[in-house]
């Protein structure tokens, strides 16, 4: 069964096509890296599969699924890890995690147990009542990566998202991929 199909996306920004016939799929337990020039349209792409952009024409499907069908659920099954963190100022790290499990429907107990692994790993277990808007950029970038690890999400999406972190948060965000890429999720 193909995870997710894009099939002769035509898409952009004020009906300006930046991309002209796109098609791609994603198997399940499939790594797959977008590659191109800059301004080629990779997260572009990635905008249209996230539902931040409607294609002009052309139709993506995740697991049978689509945006305009099924706007909720579709977007449940996505983690999203943005180029540039998108972080609340008056919200603390607790209350980001707890947003996001709210905003995905998860168990909050299941659900805390994979945080705080995540938390642990990325050395921000003693930072939940601090605000991450005021955290350093790879800091930033690690709440992010935490929030979207913890979902139970089918589709994990990252966009550039080494960019910032140290060269230990490199080597372990690689290894939570690749466990993810072998058994599901792993917490
Ligand atoms: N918000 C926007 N409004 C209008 N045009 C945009 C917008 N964002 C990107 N574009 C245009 O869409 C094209 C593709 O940009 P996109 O950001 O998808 O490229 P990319 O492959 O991700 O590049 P990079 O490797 O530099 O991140 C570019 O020509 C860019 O100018």
């Amino acid at each position: 069964m193909m995870a997710l199909e894009v099939k002769n996306l035509v898409g952009g920004y004020s009906q300006i096509p930046v991309l002209k016939q796109v098609s791609l799929a994603v198997q399940p337990g499939e790594l797959v890296g977008l590659i191109g020039l800059n301004g080629a349209g990779k997260s572009t792409t990635l905008n249209h599969i996230i539902g931040l952009l409607r294609p002009f024409s052309g139709t993506i499907t995740l697991n049978g699924l689509t945006l305009a069908e099924n706007p909720a659920e579709y977007k449940q099954q996505i983690a999203y890890v943005p180029e540039t963190p998108i972080l609340y100022d008056e919200l603390t790290l607790r209350e980001h995690l707890e947003l996001t499990m709210n905003a995905y429907g998860l168990d909050h107990e299941a659900a805390w147990q994979r945080a705080h692994k995540l938390l642990k790993l990325f050395r921000l277990d003693n930072k939940l009542d601090w605000f991450p808007a005021n955290f350093s950029k790879g800091m930033k970038q690690k709440v992010m990566i935490c929030c979207a690890f913890m979902t139970n999400a089918k589709l994990l999406i990252v966009d550039e998202p080494f960019y910032g972190l140290d060269p230990l948060a490199v080597h372990d965000l690689l290894k939570l991929i690749e466990q993810k890429k072998r058994r599901g999720w792993p917490y």
